[in-house]
């Protein structure tokens, strides 16, 4: 299977050593795949939440739509004219338990359902604060002052409707993700998401099973001052089959000031973007309508354009 991969593989495991193949990974694609990770999310809890999952996204409609949002993307989605074959149902805050609980309440989740989703977030919150925190290592930035432990991390379960007419539409727009990090656990068997490389290529993402996806997204660009690549990625409908996905996206806090640490602004790597606050970042893609990292370039501090 590994042999398919043609995006980078990271073993968690052996996460201490892969310093050099992260950063590089980060550099060039701006995104992995992660490998042996079941010691924090293990292969059950994996497949009992894709059951889960599955289940609450066939709830009724007007259930569903109980699933409001804190923050827009952060509720449910019904197909739209936009992504006609996408909905999604989500959480803004797995950090927080209140947010947790609500999200369950809302679609009626049975204590055992509500257990799976708990232990699934905790999980993923953890990998994914491991995952920043050696980032942050590797660039030689202490990353116990990152305060990643109450950074937000947007919880979103989303289902693809392909049929045999929408074979060759797309399934989610190119974009890239706002936040720091994404970690995806991809459909196990059916494929679509592409992620773009450095020739402006896209490039399949193959299913693979018990496995994960991490995804850098605008933030890490910024946070980086322009090391980290902010994958752009979409997925296409390649076959008749409905697919299934779960992101878990560690953000930025809303109102922190979003700016790279003092160790990587020098005179060799001069400040690449003015100092912003996340909430107004998110508004501004929003706004501008540029959802695939274009945002950024509004943001550019006067020395970038030379
Ligand atoms: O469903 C997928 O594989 C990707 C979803 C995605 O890119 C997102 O939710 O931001
Ligand atoms: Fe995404």
């Amino acid at each position: 299977m590994a042999t398919k991969c043609t995006i980078p593989i990271i073993d968690f495991l052996d996460l201490p050593n892969q310093m050099s193949n992260l950063i590089a990974a980060s550099e060039e694609w701006g995104c992995f795949r992660l490998i042996n990770c079941h010691n924090i999310l293990p292969v059950t809890l994996m497949s009992d939440m894709k059951v889960l999952v599955r289940s609450l996204l066939d709830l009724p409609v007007e259930i569903k739509h109980r699933n409001l949002g804190v923050i827009v993307d952060s509720g449910y989605m019904a197909p739209s004219s936009k992504n006609p074959l996408y909905e999604s149902l989500g959480l803004y805050n797995t950090v927080c338990c209140a947010d947790v609980d609500k999200f369950c309440s809302q679609l009626d989740a049975s204590p055992h359902q509500r257990e799976t989703i708990m232990k699934y977030v905790e999980a993923v919150h953890e990998l994914s604060m491991r995952i920043g925190k050696t980032l942050a290592e590797s660039l030689g930035v202490k990353s116990a002052n990152m305060g990643i432990e109450k950074w937000p991390c947007q919880f979103r379960i989303n289902k693809y409707h392909f049929t045999p007419e929408s074979v060759g539409s797309p399934g989610v727009q190119i974009h890239t993700d706002s936040g720091f990090l994404t970690i995806l656990q991809d459909d196990e068997g059916v494929g679509g998401l592409e992620v773009m490389n450095k020739s402006g290529e896209f490039i399949p993402v193959e299913p693979w099973p018990d496995t994960l996806l991490v995804n850098l997204g605008d933030t890490a660009k910024v946070w980086s001052n322009g090391r980290f690549c902010n994958v752009k990625h979409r997925v296409q409908c390649k076959e008749a089959k409905i697919r299934v996905s779960i992101a878990s996206f560690l953000l930025f806090p809303s109102e922190t000031v979003l700016e790279p640490p003092l160790e990587l602004v020098d005179d060799d790597h001069p400040r690449r973007y003015v100092p912003f606050m996340y909430q107004d970042y998110r508004k501004l893609r929003l706004s501008t309508k540029l959802e695939a990292g274009e945002a950024l370039a509004l943001l550019h501090t006067p020395i970038s354009h030379k």
